[in-house]
């Protein structure tokens, strides 16, 4: 199929792109890697009457570290937040997440704003945002909004931007030098959507005791889940094998999943602990020093 007509605009600041969103308003929407949009215009899913082009805005490609946190521009593609140095360093899970989404070329193209706008459930940047209490920047003609990831996902594929704005960066805090990380995603093919992922982040005290602990789930509701871990992850608690076991079934356990054809919720829940397991297994290691 193809898409239905529109008008294509090609502004070359953020300026001209705020303007014309906020002239046509709902008939508008910005295009910034067209991974999403492109096959949603093709089967006439979204049907704008003005399509505005991001793709001359090179205000919003960027890298910045600062202060304790990674601010990362819209229109930064998915495959250079993958493999940039200040990344891998500032917060290596962002990193290890971005490689997994996709294939190489839709790496390439598809941008970290249009990934979170699309607000996919189970997609890696969300999930990676709303774990790590990322803040989105959101600009308008009348200013900026700064919004924690927890907030801004609304719903399915929706998100707090309104008419006439656009996201402009997202700020990540680091991680912490010594913090155990992983990301584990189950998916029926390599480069596929997730059905369930996993995300952890957690810090050891010096004698190897649980110090925090971070974890969240794609995949099993309408936005990524940040859990309550505070029942079963307490600091001073020695993370042993039967710990892991223990507190990956009670993350599998207190999502609340309904049956969505074609894979029932029984399935879902039980992949959700064995990935929570060995996303822990591997961010313990990582805090313990060792090669995972
Ligand atoms: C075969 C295939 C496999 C994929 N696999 C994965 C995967 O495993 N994991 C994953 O996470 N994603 C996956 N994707 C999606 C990919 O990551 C997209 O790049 C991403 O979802 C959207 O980014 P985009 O830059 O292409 O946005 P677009 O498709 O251009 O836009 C998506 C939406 O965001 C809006 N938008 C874009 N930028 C902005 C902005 N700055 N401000 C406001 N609104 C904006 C658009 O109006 C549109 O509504 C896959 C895509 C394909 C085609």
């Amino acid at each position: 199929m193809k898409p239905a007509s529109f008008e294509y605009h090609r502004p070359q600041t953020l300026e001209a792109a705020l303007r014309l969103l906020a002239h046509y308003g709902d008939k508008a929407k910005p295009i910034a890697g067209g991974q999403s949009l492109g096959p949603m215009l093709n089967m006439r899913l979204a049907r704008p009457e003005h399509l505005i082009d991001l793709n001359d805005l090179v205000e919003l490609d960027f890298i910045r570290v600062s202060n304790g946190a990674l601010e990362i521009g819209a229109m930064t593609r998915h495959q250079r937040v993958a493999t940039a140095p200040e990344v891998r360093r500032a917060h290596p899970l962002l990193a290890a997440a971005a490689s997994t989404i996709g294939h190489y070329a839709i790496r390439q193209r598809g941008t970290l704003g249009g990934s979170l706008v699309h607000a996919d459930p189970a997609a890696q940047m969300p999930l990676i945002a709303v774990l790590g209490g990322a803040r989105i920047v959101v600009c308008g003609l009348d200013g900026q909004r700064e919004i924690d990831a927890v907030d801004f996902f609304r719903s399915v594929m929706t998100v707090d931007v309104r008419h006439g704005e656009m996201v402009t960066s997202v700020r990540f805090p680091h991680l912490s030098a010594n913090s155990g990380w992983a990301f584990e995603l189950f998916s029926r093919r390599r480069g596929d959507f997730a059905i369930v992922a996993a995300a952890v982040t957690l810090l050891l005290t010096r004698d190897q005791r649980l110090a925090s602990l971070e974890m969240a789930f794609g995949g099993v509701g309408s936005v990524p889940v940040r859990l309550d871990v505070s029942a079963v992850a307490e600091a001073g608690a020695m993370p042993t094998e039967k710990w892991v076991a223990g507190v990956s079934a009670f993350a599998a356990q207190s999502i609340s999943l309904e049956d969505s054809a074609p894979i029932p919720a029984v399935f879902r829940r039980e992949v959700a602990a064995s990935l929570m397991e060995k996303a822990l297994a591997a961010a313990l290691a990582r805090a313990r020093g060792e090669t995972v």
